[in-house]
């Protein structure tokens, strides 16, 4: 609904009102805006596919980048391609695979082992791991690979020791034993890097950088922009460096719609 209906009708548009957690809009001009997927936009589903993308968030996104003059990325352990396809038509920033793929306009970088023969051989092995429980999900990335174990929790460590296993034959690799994923990429890759390059380059650089975040692996991330200067905004309740709190993803795309309506956001 616009902002003028609700006001012509005498009442505040939802969008205009910043409630508690959700900060001030900053001013886009002059803001990095980094806003991880997963878990901190979209609320986690049971498996990868069963992701669920409200319709008005590709649109918010584009609102967003546009306002910030293409100076907002979306973080996340997903392929460029994945995030494109779940929001159709948003034109900022996508770092992918924690930083094994990196889209700004139209520069698509991706990590020279990307679409590698070794990267083909360590997802036929980590397919073979369904064999012990159909419920295992495997993830191929571009560089990469990973395991979803949500459906298996039980199966968690065994996962992990399994993954470690192929690690030991790829040296280019590490394993990331994450919560709900146990994931294999190259040893170079990290999401701070990630973040602090993209900082340093066109639309980004100059500017104040804000981050969206819930995960352990956002915090390297966080620690970096709070420490320029820039502030965090962790979901969920666990340890962080973010000063800001929100509880879940809803109040992520109601804070950024409420950015994303500058007329309308407090000071
Ligand atoms: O960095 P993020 O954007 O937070 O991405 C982290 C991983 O997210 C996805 O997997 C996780 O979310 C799924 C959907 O909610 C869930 O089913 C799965 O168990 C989680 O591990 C994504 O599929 C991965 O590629 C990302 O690395």
């Amino acid at each position: 609904m616009y902002p003028q209906f609700y006001e012509m009708m005498g009442f505040q548009h939802p969008g205009g009102v910043c409630f508690e957690g959700c900060p001030p809009a900053p001013n886009l001009s002059t803001t990095a805006l980094l806003i991880d997927f997963d878990g901190t936009l979209i609320d986690m589903a049971e498996t990868p596919d069963q992701t669920f993308v409200p319709k008005e968030v590709p649109e918010t996104m584009s609102r967003l980048a546009e306002a910030a003059g293409g100076a907002v990325a979306v973080i996340t352990g997903r392929s460029v391609d994945e995030v494109r396809r779940l929001l159709p038509g948003y034109t900022g920033a996508i770092v992918g695979g924690h930083g094994a793929e990196v889209l700004v306009g139209t520069d698509h970088w991706v990590h020279p082992l990307a679409g590698s023969e070794t990267v083909a051989k360590m997802t036929q092995i980590a397919h073979a791991l369904t064999a012990l429980d159909p419920r295992l999900i495997v993830e191929p990335k571009p560089a990469g690979v990973a395991v979803h174990c949500l459906r298996v929790p039980e199966m968690h460590s065994r996962i992990c020791k399994f993954m470690d296993a192929i690690r030991q034959q790829f040296p280019e690799f590490d394993v990331c034993c994450g919560r709900r994923a146990v994931e294999l990429r190259p040893r170079d890759v990290n999401r701070a890097d990630a973040v602090i390059r993209l900082l340093d380059r066109t639309p980004f650089k100059g500017r104040r950088p804000v981050y969206f975040g819930d995960d352990q692996l956002d915090e390297r991330a966080m620690e970096y922009v709070v420490g320029t200067g820039g502030f965090a905004i962790k979901v969920g309740d666990a340890e962080s460096y973010a000063s800001h709190r929100l509880r879940g993803s809803k109040e992520v795309r109601d804070c950024l719609e409420v950015w994303s309506t500058p007329r309308r956001s407090a000071a």
